[in-house]
């Protein structure tokens, strides 16, 4: 047994960050992580691993789309599914890698196992029983399981993400049960591959929660792309049949049954806190009606010396606004003030084209009541873009129609996960449109697209 200051139960970008925070401002720190390897969802079946396939898929599309209108002239690109898993897992494997080296550079002890909390102050991993003044609960999330519908990772045939980022072979066909996020990702990823695909969405909209617009633009372009969307549907079971899957729905507009039939079928309808085993409920820890666990405005569950910050509580699922809480949180159980501003959290989605948004909607900022002003610049009128064959999206800068503050971005187009990023450091500042206008860019970069929304939110964008 030891004495920690600080015990982190889960070492995804929550644990792990607030585990390095804490033991640069001198803490004790042990964090136990039940997985083969550090990182969480994020870097072992989450962000990481898709960014590799969508990047991988993104290459391959290119070369069969652009290549050669710009003189490239090769014979078609074939595609070694195991060399690219290999590639992905290689990723995965020095991101991971890289937290144990820091882990051993701040002095953190990994604690390999699964964790309880038995009482306030102490922390049970296996048979052995160890001590904290402070202890915090980062154990992310898992998917959200779908009524009538069986998920088998191993079987490959119904998985959720984790499974499809290790399918045995690029299916011909896959339906996505849900266009959020990860559906349009991984969906994006097996498309460029070569798979039809086909997304079934219960709303009317793709991406929930996007600016309306974005989201209108978003679903033109990505039918265009060759994914297939069935709105308004209901998915009420899926079965595996002889070499693939059959899905059932009902159609909201006429509440007709419908079936679709594919090799593979993702299911990507939100994930839920993942909480199991803890012994939260014997504790007393107080808990949402969605199953997350209860903070107060310093990340303190309803039982003291016990915090929660990322997935597992309310908010995004995102891996930088768990970062953020995991670097503010350990700084309040440091004694200092920890902060995270939530009304600039950035959202990314990294398909091609990429969506990014920060801020207000402009549905959000009108309900609010808000006088507002839009500037709105294509990425046609981008020359950078252009070249680059990417002049489809727009930027859209929403600010306040009296002080002309910055309220909200929303950007689909080139390297948008790339560009909200001098948005929201002009929201930390409190910045006006007329300051981004007036901020020189580099020319010809796609970030002049950013500074002529913003020209366009006073007296009009140049290239426009
Ligand atoms: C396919 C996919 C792609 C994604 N892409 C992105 C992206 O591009 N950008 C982005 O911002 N977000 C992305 N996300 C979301 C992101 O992964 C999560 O928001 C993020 O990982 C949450 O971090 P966390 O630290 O709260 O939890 P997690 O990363 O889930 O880590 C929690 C860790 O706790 C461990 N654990 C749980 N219970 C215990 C216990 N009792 N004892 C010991 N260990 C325990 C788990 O094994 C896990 O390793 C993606 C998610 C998925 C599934
Ligand atoms: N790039 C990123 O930042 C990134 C990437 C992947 C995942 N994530 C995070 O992971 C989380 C989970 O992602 P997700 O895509 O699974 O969830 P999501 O909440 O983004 O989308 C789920 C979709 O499924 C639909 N749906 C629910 N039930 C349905 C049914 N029965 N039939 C048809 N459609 C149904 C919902 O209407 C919704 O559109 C998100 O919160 C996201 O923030 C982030």
């Amino acid at each position: 047994m030891c004495m920690y200051d600080l015990i982190v139960i889960g070492a995804g970008p929550g644990g792990y960050v607030c585990a390095i925070r804490a033991a640069q401002l001198g803490l004790k720190v042990g964090v136990v992580e039940g997985r083969d390897a550090l990182g969480g969802t994020c870097l072992n079946v989450g962000c990481i691993p898709s960014k590799a396939l969508l990047h991988a898929s993104h290459l391959l599309h290119e070369s069969q789309e652009n290549f050669e209108k710009m003189g490239l002239m090769i014979s078609p690109v074939e595609v070694d599914w195991t060399k690219m898993q290999s590639y992905k897992a290689e990723t995965v494997a020095g991101n991971t890698k890289g937290i144990e080296f820091l882990f051993k550079k701040n002095k953190i002890d990994w604690i390999k196992g699964w964790a309880s909390i038995p009482a306030p102050g102490r922390v049970k991993v296996g048979d052995t029983e160890h001590e904290a003044k402070a202890i915090v609960i980062a154990t992310g999330s898992s998917p959200a399981a779908l009524k009538g519908v069986e998920v088998d990772n191993e079987g490959g045939t119904i998985v959720d993400s984790t499974g499809a980022l290790v399918l045995p072979k690029i299916p011909k066909s896959m339906i996505v049960i849900g266009a959020g996020v990860i559906g349009l990702e991984l969906g994006s990823v097996y498309s460029r591959l070569g798979a039809e695909v086909t997304v079934i969405e219960y709303l009317d909209v793709i991406t929930p929660g996007l600016d309306t617009e974005i989201q209108k633009q978003f679903h033109k372009i990505l039918a265009k792309q060759g994914l297939k969307f069935v709105m308004g549907a209901a998915v009420t079971s899926a079965q595996v049949k002889e070499g693939g899957a059959e899905v059932a729905y009902a159609l909201k507009k006429d509440d007709s049954q419908q079936t679709l039939t594919a090799d593979v079928v993702l299911v990507s309808t939100g994930r839920r806190p993942h909480v199991e085993g803890l012994g939260l409920e014997a504790l007393g820890v107080a808990m949402t009606d969605r199953g997350q666990v209860k903070v107060d405005g310093h990340w303190a569950t309803s039982v003291k010396g016990i915090y929660a910050i990322g997935d597992a509580v309310p908010g995004p699922m995102l891996a930088h606004k768990a970062e953020d809480e995991g670097m503010a949180v350990a700084d309040v159980i440091a004694g200092k003030h920890g902060h995270v501003n939530y009304g600039v959290i950035p959202a990314v989605i990294y398909t091609t084209p990429e969506v990014a948004s920060v801020g207000l909607t402009e549905e959000q900022a009108k309900e609010g009541g808000r006088k507002i002003k839009i500037g709105k610049f294509p990425f046609m009128g981008n020359a950078r873009a252009k070249a680059q064959f990417q002049g489809e999206g727009f930027v859209k800068l929403i600010a306040d129609a009296e002080t002309d503050r910055i309220l909200g971005c929303h950007i689909i187009g080139p390297s948008a996960g790339d560009l909200i990023h001098e948005v929201c450091v002009a929201m930390e500042f409190g910045a006006s449109a007329e300051d981004l206008a007036l901020t020189c860019h580099a020319h010809p970069t796609v970030s002049e697209a950013v500074r002529e929304a913003a020209l366009a939110c006073g007296t009009g964008a140049i290239h426009a």
